[in-house]
């Protein structure tokens, strides 16, 4: 199997998870591309999708899928998302797609967070993956240099701006020993938007597409 057969087969595991008539948190990434067209089949069944980028919000509206503002719920049953990384505590690295403080804020009005993802993106520890950092672009410089007295090697991403208007950090060579400690000591730097470390509130459950069929962890 191909690792996009791979990311379909797990974008369609996740409608089992979506309950009727709900409003469903919708993620970012070629992962969640397969997981909006799978919502699409079921379009009729539910009240609509919160999205956490402009390219998802499209292509969910392409499909006749109601878009809700995150300030009109006050919480979610379900957030299905791709991740870069996930390690067995359920931890992820997320941001490849540069989506990832939308998605920050919809995985925290979520009840449940599924993670669908290839098998390629289990890790033990997380960091070969860089470590996605949203800042503020008046901060860009400081906010490298932070880094670096953490131990990576931040890499501005050129050309991207996010959905914010804001620049992303790429970080290098971070071996992620503690992950909830990394991402407070990240977010705590003044200029950080957020940190694509997905620790204090991880995933409650994996979907991962493996030759084998899809394997469900649960948290
Ligand atoms: O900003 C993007 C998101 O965090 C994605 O969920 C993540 O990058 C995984 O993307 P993909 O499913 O394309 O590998």
């Amino acid at each position: 199997m191909t690792q996009d057969e791979l990311k379909k087969a797990v974008g369609w595991a996740a409608l089992k998870y979506v309950r009727p008539g709900t409003i469903v948190g919708v993620g970012t990434g070629s992962t969640a591309a397969h997981f909006i067209d799978a919502l699409g089949s079921i379009k009729d069944q539910i009240e609509g999708a919160v999205s956490s980028s402009n390219d998802s919000t499209a292509k969910l509206k392409k499909l006749g899928i109601q878009i809700f503002d995150c300030n009109e719920v006050d919480s979610l049953d379900i957030y299905v998302d791709g991740a870069d990384e996930i390690n067995g505590h359920m931890q992820m690295i997320k941001g490849g797609g540069a989506a990832l403080t939308r998605e920050k804020i919809i995985a925290a009005i979520s009840r449940k967070f599924i993670c669908i993802a290839d098998s390629s993106k289990q890790v033990d520890i997380l960091g070969a993956f860089p470590l996605p950092v949203e800042v503020i672009p008046m901060a860009r410089a400081y906010v490298a240099r932070e880094l670096v007295k953490l131990g990576g090697m931040p890499e501005y991403r050129q050309g991207v701006v996010t959905d914010n208007g804001n620049i992303i950090l790429d970080v290098h060579n971070l071996k992620i020993m503690d992950a909830v400690a990394m991402e407070n000591k990240i977010n705590s730097i003044a200029g950080v938007v957020t940190v694509g470390l997905f620790a204090n509130r991880g995933a409650d459950v994996a979907l991962i597409g493996t030759a084998d069929g899809v394997k469900v962890i649960e948290s």
